[in-house]
């Protein structure tokens, strides 16, 4: 049987498993990225003369934030980077460290947050748009960390799609895109890795009074009904 997480109030505030030792989970490959250059975050350069607008989505492996995060961008303008797809595309791009990306997302674990920081930040730097959304990041507390560290950002909305965990798996075991990671085995794997350490950032997103929850069952066009007016709440975001 799958436990329901949509009740998740509990476990958001005091789940901490020994899993967290995944954070620690690291490799040297990231070393090869660029090193840090400072950035502007909110002063206006680093994003073309506009306070960027970030929002975080979140919500477990099938939960539907790429089929959400599609629907705001077109209802709202906002430019979509999906952490998962960046990390992908370095697969792809068969980099020295793609490799090692590609082992981590089959094991279900969290790429250095060092790796995933630096491509989110490369797309906004080279986005003429200011309205992000990030898509499935953070997804630790480490994650979390090291944004702010490099980007000197912060979000102002956080969406997190609260999904029971059956109705998770079904959708990813029938998501039908020859992931890697869309098999029994691996999402078992994210299901517990969401809870010890996704979900702490979602709580500490609630107790900063960012969160927007929003509940993920039903179909498509009736879950936007419940994101559209986080959005529409902020005029200038009407396209
Ligand atoms: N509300 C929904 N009801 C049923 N299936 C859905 C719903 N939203 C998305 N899906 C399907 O579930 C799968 C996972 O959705 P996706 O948007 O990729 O989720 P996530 O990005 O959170 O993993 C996809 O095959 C998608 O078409
Ligand atoms: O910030 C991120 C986002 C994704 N991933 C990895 O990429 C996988 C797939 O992430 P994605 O968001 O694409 O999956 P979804 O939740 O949409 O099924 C995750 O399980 C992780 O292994 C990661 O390490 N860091
Ligand atoms: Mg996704």
């Amino acid at each position: 049987m799958w436990r329901r997480v949509a009740s998740l109030s509990s476990l958001i505030s005091s789940k901490r498993s020994s899993t967290l030792n995944q954070a620690a989970y690291s490799f040297k490959f990231f070393e090869s990225f660029t090193t840090e250059t400072p950035t502007q975050g909110k002063d206006g350069r680093f994003f073309k003369g506009k306070t960027p607008f970030i929002t975080f989505v979140l919500g477990g492996p099938g939960s539907g934030k790429g089929t959400q995060c599609e629907k705001i961008v077109e209802n709202f303008g906002f430019t979509h980077l999906s952490a998962g797809d960046l990390l992908r595309r370095e697969i792809i791009s068969n980099t020295e460290y793609g490799a090692k990306i590609l082992d981590t997302i089959k094991e279900g674990k969290i790429v250095p947050s060092e790796v995933t920081v630096k491509l989110i930040r490369k797309e906004m730097e080279s986005s003429d748009n200011y309205k992000f959304l990030i898509d499935g990041f953070p997804r630790s507390e480490e994650n979390r960390i090291a944004f702010e560290r490099i980007t000197e950002a912060d979000p102002d909305i956080v969406l997190f799609f609260d999904c029971p965990e059956e109705e998770m798996v079904k959708r990813v075991l029938n998501r039908n895109q020859g992931r890697v990671d869309d098999n029994i085995d691996t999402i078992r794997k994210r299901l517990k890795i969401f809870e010890s350490l996704n979900l702490p950032v979602v709580n500490y997103y609630s107790k900063r009074g960012k969160l927007y929850t929003i509940n993920a069952v039903g179909t498509a066009d009736e879950i936007f009904e419940q994101v559209r007016p986080v959005f529409a709440a902020h005029e200038e975001f009407s396209t």
